[in-house]
């Protein structure tokens, strides 16, 4: 058997060579003549598995190391009878890290508590479900938007866009990429969200580019509308706007989903479906490709300092987030070429972030309020 794995898939050679001969090939470089002998396709969302690619090759199964599912053309692979996966909440809890770290970042260079503040998450799946847990254990208020879970959810606590937007201090997208009705999310941040949202409001993306029309986003600032910006996605990518990332207060390479238990689950996931799919014994031992965490213990001193100064502190020194925003600023150089290369390459040799459960804390004269918010946001504890 051949499997072709794209470059980026996390310990693709290492996982996929338990099963079959593995050819590892850039991304992007990935052609149809490369499949022309190949039973399997494993990829990340910069390889797009459409007719173009898969056209009279004898592949029957690709899986993509992803949530996302926008670069398949699934109605074409079912209708040509080839299999196919994702990896479903893999990078979930990474993503929800992400806002965690973006929004306690803005509130202290900004000098504001994030407790009390009211937030929208738009689109309640893998992520968003984390995202209101984590924000509602900080002592926000979180309202909820989800209109394919609404319809067929006994909770009543969905609520329209509508009327989440006019009360929003912040505003979350997390939402799949869908061009069609009854609910589509292309463009959905256009003209109309921005003006139905409450004026000065901090806004989020790190769903899909091409959820937000950024023009209006601009506007949306420009007329304050919408106060800050914390962009990990653009549109269009790996190309990204610099008159965007001028103007956000955050920003980053895609790479929200990228903590490293985010990526190796999405080839964990991968290699499970296709180990069952070619009915292949599973031989490859995930446990032991860990790499040990880089802060593994914290403790911090919480006398007079206050819950949020203290939950900065702690999620700074385990992802800090400014670094992403500070090499994304240094790639934007001039030529469109060059921005996308860099682009690119920012999240190929993305560092080892591990997420915050690999981290046990000790918070000497901490209330147990705090403590609290601390295990919320996933971090293990440790007597001081
Ligand atoms: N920046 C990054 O690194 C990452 C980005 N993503 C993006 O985030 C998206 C969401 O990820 P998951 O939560 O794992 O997916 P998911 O499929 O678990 O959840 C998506 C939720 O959005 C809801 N939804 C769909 N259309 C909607 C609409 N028009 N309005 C409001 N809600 C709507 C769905 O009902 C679903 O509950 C992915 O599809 C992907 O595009 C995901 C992971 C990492
Ligand atoms: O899972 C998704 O969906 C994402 O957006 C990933 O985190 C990023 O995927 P790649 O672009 O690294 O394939």
């Amino acid at each position: 058997m051949k499997i072709v794995c794209a470059e980026t898939v996390l310990l693709g050679h290492e996982a996929f060579s338990n099963a079959g001969k593995t050819e590892v090939i850039p991304d992007r470089e990935i052609t149809r003549e490369h499949l022309l002998d190949a039973d399997a396709l494993i990829i990340r969302s910069k390889t797009k598995a459409t007719a173009e690619l898969l056209h009279d090759t004898p592949v029957k199964f690709v899986g993509t190391a992803t949530a996302g599912t926008d670069h398949i053309d699934a109605g074409w692979l079912q209708k040509r009878g080839i299999y196919w996966c994702a990896a479903p909440g893999c990078n979930a809890n990474s993503v929800s890290e992400y806002l965690v770290a973006a929004l306690l970042t803005l509130s202290r260079r900004h000098g504001f508590d994030l407790a009390g503040k009211t937030i929208g998450v738009i689109g309640c799946g893998n992520v968003g479900s984390r995202v209101v847990k984590k924000f509602h254990a900080l002592g926000l208020d979180v309202l909820r938007n989800d209109p394919p879970l609404a319809a067929v959810s006994p909770d009543p606590d969905f609520m329209p866009l509508g009327a989440v937007l006019p009360e929003c201090d912040i505003v979350s997208l997390h939402v799949p990429l869908v061009k069609h009705k009854p609910w589509p999310t292309e463009r959905m941040a256009d003209y109309t969200f921005f003006e139905q949202l409450k004026p000065g409001a901090i806004f989020v993306n790190a769903a899909r580019g091409d959820a937000c029309d950024y023009d209006a986003l601009l506007d949306a600032q420009a007329g304050g509308a919408v106060s800050r910006m914390v962009l990990d996605v653009w549109t269009p990518e790996p190309a990204f706007r610099s008159d965007v990332l001028k103007r956000a207060d955050l920003a980053s390479p895609h790479i929200a989903g990228h903590s490293y238990e985010g990526k190796l689950n999405g080839t964990v996931a991968c290699y499970d479906e296709l180990c069952n799919f070619f009915e292949i014994r599973k031989t490859w031992n995930v446990a032991s490709s860990l790499p040990v965490a880089e802060v593994p213990t914290l403790e911090i001193d919480c006398a007079h300092r206050d819950d949020e100064e203290v939950l900065h502190k702690i999620v700074q020194q385990v992802y800090d987030i400014e670094t992403d925003d500070r090499l994304i600023r240094e790639a934007a150089v001039q030529g469109e070429i060059e921005r996308a290369r860099n682009f690119d390459a920012l999240r190929k040799n993305y560092r080892t972030r591990r997420e915050f459960h690999n981290t046990e804390v000790a918070l000497p004269n901490a209330s147990a309020g705090l403590q609290r918010k601390v295990a919320a946001m996933g971090f293990k504890r440790r007597e001081a």
